[in-house]
């Protein structure tokens, strides 16, 4: 049997690790980390997801605060909002919940997010930093990803990792980082797409093979060699009548029989979807130490 790549009890673990930070500060009568969210309309994963967020804030010590508007709300508006919280020295970090309505430009919307405070890492100038190997918010999908592979100890240098899915917010970056001169990283990297011609040809020469598409059962067994490691990104809700909310999360990747053949593999649920909250909350730790931005110039 693989090994399960734990993400509920790897984020339980960095939680406690920045509760004993804050708990540090705090004796020392520093400012406690502040993360907000804004949130638009009422998508229903959208809003369990930022009801995490704030429970995970008042697990580990974080203030938090969420900003809910309606659909309704102009992109002006809603610009005006973020300016708000780009100047709200209360404030170290904030997101913006997506997907947004379609009224509304996300580009511009994520462009005027102050970098510094740009927890998520979408904004354009930390997503180039990142590419650079400099300082900045990894995107906390990404940070997610590549914290499984450390804490598992998984060897990443002149292995093949093959990226299906090639999202600003997962594909791309995991496979910058996956190619980057890091641990994790040193990969030899392939991105594939929804234009990829026999996905299957890819993904059969992966060590590492990083699913983030969205199409639950999308990767089956014989789409993998023996000894694979397994990441699945997708959490798509599909519905379940014997589930007590009428729909259970399924990955892209068929677990039970792509795992026969894994030396180890994520979970879903369990797996990166809580170490992409674990992420933010790293973010917004860094944030509020000015750990990234304070000391230099941007
Ligand atoms: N600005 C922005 N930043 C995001 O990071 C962002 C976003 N918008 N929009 C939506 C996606 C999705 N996302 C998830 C986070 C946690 C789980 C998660 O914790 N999943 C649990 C299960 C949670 C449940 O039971 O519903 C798991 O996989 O075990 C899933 C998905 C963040 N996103």
């Amino acid at each position: 049997m693989p090994i399960l790549l734990d993400g509920k009890k790897i984020s339980s673990q960095i939680k406690e690790e920045l509760k004993a930070k804050v708990e540090e500060l705090k004796k020392e009568g520093g400012k406690v980390p502040h993360l907000s969210a804004i949130l638009v309309g009422t998508d229903g994963a959208s809003q369990t997801y930022v009801e995490a967020k704030v429970k995970d804030c008042q697990e580990i010590g974080f203030e938090s605060s969420k900003l809910l508007f309606d659909d309704t709300i102009s992109e002006a508006e809603l610009l005006q909002e973020v300016d708000k919280l780009n100047n709200d020295d209360r404030v170290d970090g904030f997101i913006v919940q997506l997907p947004l309505p379609k009224h509304i430009d996300v580009n511009k919307v994520l462009n005027a997010i102050k970098p510094e405070k740009d927890v998520d890492g979408f904004h354009p100038v930390n997503y180039g930093r990142m590419a650079s190997n400099l300082p900045a918010y990894v995107p906390a999908t990404p940070f997610g990803v590549m914290e499984l592979i450390k804490r598992y100890d998984i060897q990443t240098k002149g292995k093949h990792c093959v990226v299906v899915g090639r999202s600003h917010i997962v594909g791309s970056p995991v496979s910058i980082l996956m190619g980057s001169a890091n641990y994790p990283g040193d990969a030899t990297v392939t991105l594939t797409h929804r234009f990829t011609v026999d996905l299957a040809k890819y993904t059969k020469q992966a060590d590492i093979l990083i699913v983030a598409v969205g199409k639950p059962g999308l990767i089956t067994a014989d789409m993998v060699k023996n000894n694979v490691v397994v990441i699945d990104v997708g959490t798509t809700r599909v519905s379940d009548s014997s589930k007590k909310f009428g729909f259970s999360l399924k990955g892209d990747v068929l677990f039970d029989e792509v795992s026969k053949k894994a030396t180890h593999i994520t979970p879903v649920p369990g797996g990166v979807g809580p170490m992409t909250r674990a992420g933010l909350l790293m973010n917004t730790w860094l944030a509020a130490q000015k750990e990234i931005y304070g000391k230099e110039l941007v």
